[in-house]
């Protein structure tokens, strides 16, 4: 089919879309969710649109009723507030007629960026945050995804403090997966840190969500620079360099932004903020990368894997897919080194 034809099929979708919510597939809510931009100024709404009911869901476990999906009267909020993404909350919620259960992120129209749905719907990957799909009632937008039990790693960390090295290679290493994955279908995510990695009940699995800050980048990288047009840049103690100097960004400004994470993980604080005061950018675009901050304790080959990730220079930094390999080789290290200093298990030590 030719572009105009799909695009008059779009056209089309999204025109028989308006004003209803259906169960449907990830495509149609993609087209919708291009028409959800706030005017910026919510007294141009008028009445109509305040009590306006529209969207896609994607799963049968969360039901329309003639063509609506309204918050209180087809699904509610349980329990608190389960945490907060760019832009938005985020709670635990119920659909009345099946009793299934999943998280909902509200975010107001007038934040609302189509990239947060078009990057992820029809995405399918073990590391990346399921979505279940959205609405729009008046003036919000309610994004529906999987309930992840664990909560996330920013949580775990406030929690215990900092992680062990093992444990932060292997989350580092399912965060590389994710964006492997993503990279290869030419989305970047945008804001990689442990506030955005969400855990299984028995924190085992990691998964990568909030797509608040991502873009699909032009395959054939016609020169990407992420601080112009509506992008919002993510957290400034994770940004590149090249971000914070206006450059051109690809890809490899989530696998920096990656090890930023890996730092935190082991340190229990953010790169920079020992050192320096805000703004940060600066620092980031003039100063070296923070290999100092690498706790000494490391073994070398985890320091090779945060060295490779934190080059200032986009060209020499290593792929999500390259480092994924090193973190892989590393954890393998780390569990062999590890094993040798505990020479007997838990189990055969209480028989001694
Ligand atoms: C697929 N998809 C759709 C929307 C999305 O852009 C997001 C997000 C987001 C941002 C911050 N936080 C959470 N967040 N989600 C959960 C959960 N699903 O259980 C959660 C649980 C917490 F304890 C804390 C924050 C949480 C989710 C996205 O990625």
């Amino acid at each position: 089919k030719n572009t105009s034809d799909t695009l008059s099929m779009d056209e089309f979708l999204v025109d028989a879309l308006k004003g209803n919510v259906i169960l449907g597939e990830p495509r149609n809510l993609a087209c919708l969710a291009k028409t959800w931009k706030g005017d910026g100024s919510s007294s141009k709404a008028c009445l109509q649109e305040i009590n306006e009911n529209e969207g896609v869901l994607l799963t049968e476990k969360l039901k329309a009723v003639d063509y609506e999906y309204r918050e209180e009267v087809h699904w509610t909020k349980c329990q608190g507030l389960l945490g907060t993404g760019s832009f938005g909350e985020v709670y635990k919620m119920e659909d009345k007629q099946t009793g299934f259960q999943c998280a909902a992120k509200k975010v107001q129209v007038e934040h609302f960026r189509a990239e947060e749905l078009t990057t992820c719907a029809g995405v399918t990957h073990a590391k990346v945050l399921p979505l279940y799909g959205a609405v729009k009632e008046g003036l919000w937008v309610t994004i529906f995804m999987k309930l992840m039990e664990g909560g996330s790693l920013g949580q775990l960390l406030k929690q215990c403090g900092y992680l062990p090295e093992d444990r932060a290679l292997d989350y580092l290493s399912q965060t590389l997966e994710a964006l492997e994955y993503l990279h290869a279908h030419n989305v970047l995510h945008g804001d990689v840190k442990a506030d955005n990695v969400l855990l299984s009940g028995d924190r085992s699995h990691a998964v990568l969500c909030d797509f608040g800050h991502a873009a699909q980048l032009h395959p054939d990288g016609i020169r990407n620079c992420l601080t112009t047009g509506d992008y919002v840049p993510g957290t400034e103690t994770h940004l590149a360099p090249e971000i914070v100097m206006g450059k051109h960004c690809d890809f490899k400004v989530d696998v920096w932004s990656s090890c930023c994470m890996m730092l935190h993980l082991l340190n229990g604080y953010h790169p920079w903020t020992q050192y320096y005061n805000h703004p940060l950018c600066l620092k980031i675009a003039k100063e070296p990368p923070p290999l100092r901050e690498i706790p000494p304790s490391c073994h070398p080959s985890t320091v090779q894997v945060i060295t490779s990730g934190l080059e200032k220079e986009p060209t020499k930094r290593a792929s999500a897919a390259e480092l994924r390999m090193k973190t892989c080789k590393a954890l393998k290290q780390d569990l062999i080194l590890n094993s040798l200093s505990q020479p007997f298990s838990l189990e055969e030590q209480e028989q001694m």
